[in-house]
């Protein structure tokens, strides 16, 4: 826990912020306000009803900018800290509230999709909108983001661009940076800054990347301009392969990726991992997923070049009707969200994931010390009954590795975590910036990934701090996240 700064007390604070919002926006319902302390990092202290954390004083339901820069401007004069918040799918602690007396700001209910424009292919949206509830109008009209996480169903717009999300369709779309084209963001002290919507510029450095991944730490963004596409499902091409080994298929992969083809999906999963999602195929082998997609003659050209590169990898072909049906069923909506929660409940058995990036050379070695350590050194490897890794966004340098490791848990549910989930995401971690490569491919560091945030940044490390100095010198905005809680002081 860390100490509330401000000379404001806890009930101070509230009325405050009735004074400010107005009452119907200011929730203190006692269990609403515990559910808030956490997020999916702490899912099963969570699902037994353990809040051990420091209970935050109020979530603020934000209804406009204008209230995100009254909360704001508030906080950060009386030193209260804040944690901005929209789907709440956070799996890195990022929505914690480890101050005492934290202010939750809530941007859910920002949920208006402002302008489509079928024209300058952009769409605007509040910070509250589903992606689900954007993808859907636009497919409506024929249009796509590209942007297609597996949590698709709950994020909303303004915590997939502080967490520099990445969806399924990445190796054609690009990640949430390269579909950003303007926003708005609300700085501590209650400053708007609009970035303009412009094809590209080069008028010194990009600052939409002060905002982007900012995870809540720098400010809290309000409004987001992306990029549209054609969706054109018809053009769809879907191909697997069994292949012997990971770095069998992660080889095609590079292959596919450097020899020019640009499909939307390129995966690669262990035999582990692939026995687990593709129970009724994989047959103890691993497995490659590719989708190509685009106007007919390039989705068409694609696959042919893929189909081409497997020829030279020893391997046998899935019927591509499975490898569309996985995709039909492999979003999480909150139906498998409450299913995972019965069965941390009944089973004391749950699943967690490490992801992290790498350049080509190095896969093969992360995956096996990863593997290898896992099962040596955890000292409750006997209770791991799943461990495996899979590849799903690949680039010109490498690619990711997203590490997923399930357990049965024979300790006190407020133990899992120092017991299992911290050992394991250290080991992952620590082999990954080991091999030069990053901490953190997706979730964002949170605030279970700072001890080695300055590791991973090296004698960068300054550029980061100024940030917060520079945007955040009160330090109240989303304590302990991204920067280690001493470093940030
Ligand atoms: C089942 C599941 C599948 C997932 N799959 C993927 C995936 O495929 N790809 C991927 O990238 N991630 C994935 N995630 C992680 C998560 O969905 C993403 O990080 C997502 O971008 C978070 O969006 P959110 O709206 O839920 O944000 P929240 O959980 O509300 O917040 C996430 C972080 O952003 C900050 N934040 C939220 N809103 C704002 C705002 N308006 N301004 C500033 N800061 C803000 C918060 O303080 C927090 O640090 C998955 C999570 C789950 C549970």
């Amino acid at each position: 826990m860390v100490a509330s700064r401000s000379d404001l007390s806890r009930s101070d604070i509230v009325s405050a912020l009735h004074d400010l919002v107005g009452e119907a926006q200011v929730v203190t319902n006692a269990q609403e306000l515990r559910e808030a302390s956490v997020d999916r990092f702490k899912k099963y202290s969570a699902v037994h009803g353990i809040y051990d954390g420091p209970i935050p004083a109020a979530i603020v339901t934000a209804r406009s900018t204008e209230d995100v820069v009254k909360v704001l401007a508030f906080a950060d004069a009386h030193l209260v800290n804040v944690v901005p918040r929209t789907g709440r799918t956070a799996t890195e602690g990022g929505l914690e509230t480890i101050v005492e007396d934290s202010i939750v700001l809530d941007g859910s209910q920002m949920n208006a999709i402002l302008r489509i424009d079928p024209v300058d292919m952009m769409a605007t949206v509040q910070c509250g909108v589903p992606l689900q509830v954007l993808e859907d109008t636009l497919r409506a009209q024929g249009l796509t983001t590209g942007h297609s996480p597996q949590s698709k169903p709950i994020a909303q717009m303004g915590g997939l661009v502080a967490t520099r999300s990445i969806g399924q369709f990445s190796t054609l779309y690009g990640g949430i940076e390269d579909m950003v084209v303007g926003l708005e963001a609300v700085f501590p002290g209650g400053g708007v800054s609009r970035i303009k919507n412009v094809p590209r510029r080069a008028a010194g450095p990009d600052i939409r990347h002060i905002a982007i991944g900012n995870e809540g730490a720098l400010c809290f963004i309000t409004e987001v301009t992306v990029k549209l596409f054609a969706f054109q499902p018809e053009n769809h091409r879907f191909l697997g392969y069994l292949v012997d080994s990971l770095p069998a298929g992660v080889d095609g992969l590079r292959r596919i990726i450097t020899e020019g083809y640009r499909p939307s999906v390129a995966r690669a999963y262990s035999e582990e991992d692939a026995a687990q999602h593709f129970a009724h195929f994989a047959g103890g082998r691993s497995v490659v997923v590719v989708v190509a997609e685009g106007p007919r003659g390039v989705a068409d050209a694609t696959a042919e070049g893929v189909e081409r590169i497997f020829a030279d990898i020893p391997h046998e072909r899935v019927d591509p009707a499975l490898i569309e049906e996985w995709f039909d069923g492999l979003n999480w909506g909150q139906d498998k969200i409450d299913a995972e929660k019965r069965t941390m409940l009944e089973q004391a058995h749950l699943g967690y994931t490490t992801e992290v990036s790498i350049d080509w050379s190095s896969v093969e070695e992360l995956f096996e010390s990863v593997m290898r350590r896992a099962r040596t050194e955890f000292p409750r490897a006997a209770d791991l009954t799943m461990l495996g890794a899979h590849s799903s966004h690949s680039y010109q340098t490498g690619t990711n590795l997203y590490f997923v490791y399930d357990y049965n848990i024979d300790c006190d549910p407020r133990d899992e975590i120092t017991e299992y989930h911290e050992p394991l995401n250290a080991i992952v971690v620590e082999e990954a910036l080991r091999l030069g490569g990053s901490m953190v491919h997706h979730h964002g560091i949170g605030k279970y990934r700072t001890p080695w945030t300055l590791e991973e940044h090296g004698s960068a490390y300054p550029m980061l701090e100024v940030l917060k100095r520079g945007f955040d010198p009160n330090g109240i905005m989303n304590r302990g996240t991204i920067y280690p809680v001493a470093a940030a002081e």
